[in-house]
C-alpha cells in the first residue's frame, strides 16, 4: 500500500505531512526515521500526522527525524495549519490540539501566526537559561552565533550530565542585534543536528531576552532559514508569559507517494 505525503517548510524547518484522518499510517520509529533520512528517504526534520479529534479542527501528531514521537514543534505546528487549510479542513482561523495542549492559529496568505503554550518560568543557571515552550530549551547568549560551534556544543549539552539523563534538551545560541531583534541558531534534539529554524527554540530565546533585558516585543528573530517573530504578554510572576504567538512563513514544497 502506498502513502501520499506532502512536504512543507517553515523558515527552512522541513516536515513530511500526512493526512491520517482515516488512521491508516502504521509506520513504526525505524520506518519514520527512514522517511526523514536525507539520503535514503524523502528528507525532513520531522514527520507530522493530521488526525481527527472531537472538539478540535484536527490533532497534530509530531515525530522527530529520529522517528520518535516528540514534544511540541512550533514550526511543525505552523506547517500543519497551512497543510490543514490546503486540504480544505480549515479557513483562516483554526483551533487544534497537539501534545502540549490546545493551539489557535491565524493564516494570512503564506504566513501563519501560531498561539503557543503559556510559559511558567525561566531558570537562570551559571552560563545559560532553561525554559519549556512546549519543548525543553537551553538558551545561551553569545557575541557571534556565526562563530559558535552549534553542533559541537549542542551535542555536549544535549547528552551532558545535566540534561542528558532527563531526556536531553534542544540547545539555542542567541545573539542580540539590537533591542527586540535576535539572531539565533539551534541544535535540535531528535534531529541531532543544527536545523535552519526551531520555532519553540526561537520562542524560548525571545522570552529569555524579554526577561533579561526588559523587552516588550514583538521580538524579530533571524534564523539560518529566514525570519520569525514572537509576541507575548508578561505574566504577573517573573519568567511567566502568556498570549505567546510565533509568526512566520509556512510553505508547501512538493508531494509524492511512498
Ligand atoms: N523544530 C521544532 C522543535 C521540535 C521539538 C524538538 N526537536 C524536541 O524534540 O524537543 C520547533 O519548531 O519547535
Amino acid at each position: 500500500m502506498t502513502t501520499e505525503f506532502f512536504k512543507y517548510q517553515g523558515a527552512g524547518n522541513d516536515f513530511i505531512m500526512i493526512d491520517d484522518r482515516n488512521l491508516t499510517f502504521t509506520a513504526k520509529q525505524e520506518q519514520i526515521a527512514s522517511l526523514c533520512d536525507r539520503r535514503f528517504g524523502i528528507g525532513a526534520d520531522g514527520l507530522i500526522l493530521l488526525r481527527n479529534d472531537p472538539g478540535y479542527d484536527f490533532r497534530m501528531v509530531y515525530f522527530n527525524a529520529d522517528g520518535a514521537e516528540g514534544s511540541m514543534c512550533g514550526n511543525g505546528g505552523r506547517c500543519a495549519v497551512r497543510f490543514a487549510r490546503d486540504l480544505g479542513m480549515v479557513g483562516d482561523f483554526t483551533r487544534f490540539i497537539a501534545v502540549d495542549g490546545e493551539h489557535t492559529a491565524e493564516l494570512n496568505d503564506q504566513v501563519v501566526r501560531l498561539g503557543m503554550s503559556d510559559v511558567n518560568g525561566i531558570e537562570t543557571l551559571e552560563d545559560h537559561y532553561f525554559t519549556n515552550t512546549g519543548s525543553p530549551h537551553y538558551v545561551a547568549f553569545v557575541t557571534s552565533v556565526d562563530e559558535t560551534d552549534v553542533v559541537g556544543i549542542g551535542k555536549a549539552v544535549r547528552y551532558g550530565p545535566v540534561y542528558g539523563p532527563e531526556g536531553g534538551t534542544n540547545v539555542n545560541f542567541a545573539q542580540v542585534i539590537e533591542k527586540d531583534y535576535l539572531k539565533v541558531r539551534t541544535y535540535e534534539r531528535g534531529v541531532e543536528d543544527e536545523t535552519l529554524a526551531c520555532g519553540t527554540g526561537v520562542t524560548a530565546c525571545a522570552l529569555v531576552a524579554a526577561e533579561c533585558f526588559g523587552w516588550e516585543g514583538p521580538v524579530a528573530v533571524r534564523v539560518p532559514g529566514g525570519m520569525l517573530s514572537v509576541e507575548f504578554i508578561r505574566g504577573t510572576e517573573p519568567g511567566n508569559f502568556r498570549d505567546i504567538y510565533l509568526t512566520g512563513p509556512a510553505e508547501f514544497v512538493f508531494s509524492g507517494a511512498v
